[in-house]
């Protein structure tokens, strides 16, 4: 079976890690910094970063649109941190003139978890990766503050302070976390995504046939 092409966003933030890591689960990373780069992919995986950042630059790139318009016509996508405040619908405490990319329908907020924990690690318990739970590592993350009913909740914090909120959703083919899978061994989450960009590849495949 061939193995889908999966573009990174390739303009601030993790983006070596997770190449690395869709590489060894088989995928074809491709960086993707101009809009003709979205051609031809079979999924697109937003990285980690500041949102702010990766959307002023996306906006310069004249990326924005094209990004939207791909995500609609059903292009998967996996949203870690930033990437995740890129897929949301609306954020609360977002910069001013702050946009998103969109397509889950939820409310995200920036830098939910407190300045006095700028960073922690606890487990996240995620039905469709399995078991054992999933040692997540966020860093100023965003949250989940509310989603729609079309959207399923993947994953809460299990431990600790936070536990109890939300922090991985799927809706259709759009996946996010707030937390950080590419700094840990731990690669069921990137595979549940390069299995959805499989599908959607294979499903492209039949009816253009
Ligand atoms: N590690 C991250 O991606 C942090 C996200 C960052 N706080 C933002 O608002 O974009």
């Amino acid at each position: 079976m061939s193995e889908p092409t999966i573009g990174v966003l390739a303009l601030q933030g993790d983006i070596r890690e997770h190449v690395a890591i869709l590489t060894a689960l088989g995928a074809h990373p491709r960086p993707v910094r101009r809009p003709e780069e979205l051609d031809g992919l079979d999924g697109i995986l937003l990285p980690g970063g500041e949102s702010t950042t990766i959307d002023r630059l996306a906006r310069i790139f004249g990326l924005m649109d094209p990004l939207r318009m791909a995500i609609k016509s059903g292009l998967p996508a996996y949203g870690s941190c930033a990437g995740m405040i890129l897929l949301a619908d609306r954020i609360e405490d977002g910069m001013a003139d702050q946009q998103t990319i969109g397509g889950i329908d939820m409310v995200v907020r920036r830098n939910a978890f407190g300045r006095q924990v700028d960073s922690f690690e606890a487990q996240v318990r995620i039905a469709q990766i399995g078991e054992p739970d999933f040692h997540a590592v966020f860093i100023r993350a965003p949250w989940v503050e509310s989603v729609s009913d079309d959207v399923e909740v993947l994953g809460k914090v299990e431990t600790g302070e936070a536990a109890g909120r939300i922090v991985a959703v799927r809706h259709g083919n759009l996946i996010a976390t707030s937390f950080h899978p590419e700094l840990t061994d731990d690669h069921r989450v990137h595979g549940y995504f390069v299995d959805l960009a499989r599908e959607y590849a294979l499903d492209r495949k039949e009816h253009s046939q």
